[in-house]
């Protein structure tokens, strides 16, 4: 067996909101592993341009373009202008995602629905429209990103549990519904990585951050480089007859109900 299984020269992967965070981070270890980028943002060019820029400074193909993946037509045109400029997309990873941290009994249902929009609808939306032209073509990799919240509840955070835990049935079910035409499902469960999502509860002295480094057995945020070998894997031919899991890159968090303090 070789190293080959993981190449991914030639491919084309389109990272939703890969303009930086763990989006980028995947996005470099499949660039990295052969495949041409493209990334998208909602609005900001500027934001897609650095983010290009970064990409090419090592040594990554990359393509950026302007979209919201709440919008069908918006993401109907985009995938058109993509495949012919850049090539069929071989690769999608629905990364785009939004949280609002907020006590549900004072949550407003405009909030709610604003994170399960772009966290649950958002990869309905991209993945129905890109699998498209991979069924016509005889195969694919779609991977959604998903998070401790696919398993576990947490005060505060009640539509992106609800989004996260669709998301993850959601892989399921494309995994059912596509098998028979050689596109693998998958989904990535980040734990808890060093990002701007994650700055408000990441900072000295917030319970959180110990709360973290103490429930976590590895002892440490994650940083996103460590998501790029799973996103490889679930991108390439290694993982051909792996379909609908949910693979955790989490320090083990989940595996663990967690200790005292003073233990
Ligand atoms: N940071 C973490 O610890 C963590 C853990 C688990 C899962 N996740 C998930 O990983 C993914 C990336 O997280 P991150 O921390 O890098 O987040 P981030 O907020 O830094 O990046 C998210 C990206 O999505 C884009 N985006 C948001 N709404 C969009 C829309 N409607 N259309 C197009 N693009 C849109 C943003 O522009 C941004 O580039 C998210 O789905 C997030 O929920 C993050
Ligand atoms: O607990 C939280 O506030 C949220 O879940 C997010 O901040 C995490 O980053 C994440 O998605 C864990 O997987």
């Amino acid at each position: 067996m070789s190293i080959n299984l993981f190449d991914l020269t030639g491919k084309v992967a389109l990272i939703t909101g890969g303009v930086h965070g763990l989006g980028m981070a995947m996005a470099k270890g499949i660039g990295q592993a052969g495949a041409k980028i493209v990334v998208n943002e909602r609005s900001s060019k500027e934001k897609v341009e650095d983010a290009v820029a970064e990409y090419k400074s090592v040594g990554i193909e990359a393509y950026g373009y302007i979209f919201d993946v709440t919008d069908e037509q918006e993401v109907k045109a985009a995938i058109e202008k993509i495949e012919a400029e850049v090539g069929p997309i071989d690769i999608l990873v629905n990364n785009a995602g939004i949280i609002k941290r907020i006590p549900m009994v004072d949550m407003e249902v405009d909030d709610f629905e604003a994170v399960i929009k772009v966290d649950l609808v958002g990869p309905f939306i991209v993945s129905k429209n890109v699998v498209k032209g991979m069924i016509k073509r005889g195969g694919g990799k779609i991977i959604n990103i998903c998070s401790m919240m696919s398993e576990l509840g947490r005060d505060s955070v009640s539509a992106y549990a609800a989004a996260k835990g669709g998301l993850k049935m959601l892989t399921k079910n494309m995994a059912t519904e596509w098998a028979k035409f050689n596109v693998q499902t998958n989904g990535i469960g980040p734990g808890y990585f060093a990002t701007s999502q994650t700055e408000p509860i990441r900072v000295n002295g917030h319970p959180f951050n110990d709360f973290i480094i103490s429930r976590t057995p590895a002892g440490r945020w994650g940083d996103p480089e460590d998501l790029a070998g799973a996103a490889i894997f679930l991108s390439s031919k290694a993982s051909d007859f792996v379909n609908g899991h949910v693979l955790y890159v989490d320090g083990g968090i989940l595996a663990t109900i967690g200790k005292p303090s003073n233990e």
